[in-house]
């Protein structure tokens, strides 16, 4: 098939590359020049492992191209793709104003038939009006599918090529099944569904997820207080089938460029038709507040003085292996400290460059090493667990460190890792250890 993917963000541009991948000509749009030059230069704007090789690959066989000229895309695809933001507007509803500039352009560039798929995560009723804005620009024909995304930043390229499930919203029965046949390869759960439904299936999809991570950071919460632990909490749960393993790690709680965003946007959109999601609600509040914990056993180490103090901080991504910082724990963490007095050294393997454009000039110690970012700091706390901290020697950690802090937000570290050192240890939900093994003490 002839594609045209508009918008080369993680979406557009993962999608893009792993449709060629399958053999399709794809050609990936954007409106940011910038973006365009770079990727015609071999270079890829975003941290995604694997990705610039798999363009590279596309692009040599001739099936992957790089254009901001949206109208001849348009014209020499059958199947155009949207894949622009839908970030968050301050009452927590999706900005719509990309997606609907998007659909006019694509519609005044029309020139004959064409499969129209919104790939972009957007409000239940937006392919609708979407059409609709379409046919008032165009009078070519064409068929609209709601095609939701569900791959992970980090894993996207694995995620696209092996879905779990791919859900295809369509009216036309021949337009879903053009959808189905250019799905086939990758994956024999394919579910048509109506659109409305498969728009509902990405942000409740997205809503479960997180309701999970907060669900199991309040009972991280609770296990701290009666000195269970929560790893081996979430480990004996997921056997059950009916659980399941996967999104029961406790941690700072979830960030990124989705979860926030997606589970604001359906509280909204339960509002709109006089619904109050109360459940999701409780799941956005609990996950603000997690992030604070981090921030609460360091006033209990430092009886509650902050004020002076050298933290550092290892890992600024929402998640390892991505420079994503979009809605990223450590930025309120970070914030908070900076305003409190603290100072504070930074570092991550991948995403600093994101991070401190978000700062001001000389609120943080920005660091290129994590054993560096340590030294003479009075506490270490760790917000992402990327492989390089988990590798770290604590021995050779705890030396450099003015005093042997280390409030680990991600449950990095495991008791025997600790033996023979002096760490004042906390994690979150299991018990904490003070000066390595030697003294367990009751948890804040
Ligand atoms: N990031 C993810 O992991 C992920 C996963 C699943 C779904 N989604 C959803 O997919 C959508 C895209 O997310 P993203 O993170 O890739 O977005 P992004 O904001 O990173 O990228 C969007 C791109 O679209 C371009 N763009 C905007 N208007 C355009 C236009 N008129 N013509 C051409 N290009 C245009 C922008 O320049 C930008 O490069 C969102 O709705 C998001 O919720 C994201
Ligand atoms: O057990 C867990 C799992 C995740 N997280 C956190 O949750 C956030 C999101 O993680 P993840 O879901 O792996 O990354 P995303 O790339 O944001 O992907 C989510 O958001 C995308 C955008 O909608 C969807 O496509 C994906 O299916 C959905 O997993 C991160 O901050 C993680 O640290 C936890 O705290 N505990």
């Amino acid at each position: 098939m002839n594609i045209a993917v508009i918008g080369t963000g993680y979406v557009g541009l993962v999608s893009g590359v792993c449709y060629a991948e399958l053999g399709n000509h794809v050609i990936c749009v954007d409106n940011d020049p910038r973006k365009i030059d770079m990727l015609n230069d071999g270079e890829i704007p975003i941290y995604e492992p694997g990705l610039k090789e798999l363009a590279a690959t596309n692009r040599e066989e001739g099936r992957l191209a790089f254009t901001a000229d949206l109208s001849s895309a348009v014209i020499h695809s059958d199947i155009i793709i949207l894949a622009v933001g839908t970030p968050p507007l301050p009452n927590g509803e999706a900005n719509l104003d990309y997606i609907n500039q998007a659909a006019i352009e694509v519609a005044e560039a029309m020139n004959s038939y064409k499969i129209i798929t919104v790939k972009s995560t957007v409000p239940v009723g937006t392919n609708e009006r979407l059409a609709q804005l379409i046919r008032l620009h165009t009078n070519k024909p064409f068929d609209s599918i709601s095609l939701p995304e569900f791959l992970r930043e980090g894993s996207a390229i694995q995620d696209t090529l092996k879905p779990d499930r791919i859900i295809i919203g369509a009216e036309c029965q021949r337009a879903a099944a053009i959808m189905v046949e250019l799905h086939k390869p990758l994956t024999e759960n394919i579910v048509v569904t109506d659109i409305r439904s498969a728009e509902m299936i990405k942000y409740a999809s997205n809503a479960f997820l997180a309701t999970k991570i907060s669900f199991i950071n309040e009972i991280a919460n609770i296990c701290e207080k009666v000195g269970a632990d929560v790893t081996q909490v979430a480990d004996g749960m997921g056997y059950d089938k009916r659980i399941g393993p996967s999104f029961l790690k406790a941690g700072i709680g979830y960030g990124g460029s989705c979860f926030p965003k997606d589970t604001s946007a359906l509280i909204q959109i339960a509002g709109n038709v006089d619904y109050e999601f109360k459940l999701l609600r409780s799941v956005v509040e609990v996950n603000q507040d997690q992030r604070f914990n981090v921030i609460r056993k360091l006033k209990t180490v430092f009886d509650g003085e902050l004020q002076g103090k050298v933290v550092a901080i290892w890992g600024l991504a929402f998640k390892p292996n991505t420079d994503d910082v979009r809605d990223s724990p450590a930025l309120e963490i970070i914030q908070y400290l900076v305003d409190h007095g603290v100072i504070v050294k930074a570092y991550d393997p991948v995403a600093l460059h994101s991070f401190q454009s978000l700062f001001g000039i000389g609120d943080v110690i920005w660091c290129n090493e994590a054993l560096e970012t340590a030294q003479d700091a009075d506490a270490l706390c760790l917000l992402t667990e990327w492989e390089e901290f988990a590798s770290v020697d604590l021995l050779e950690l705890q030396k450099v460190l003015k005093q042997p802090i280390l409030i680990d937000g991600r449950n990095v570290f495991k008791e025997e890792d600790l033996i023979d050192t002096d760490f004042i240890y906390y994690s979150v939900g299991r018990p904490n250890l003070n000066q390595g093994v030697k003294q367990k003490v009751p948890v804040l």
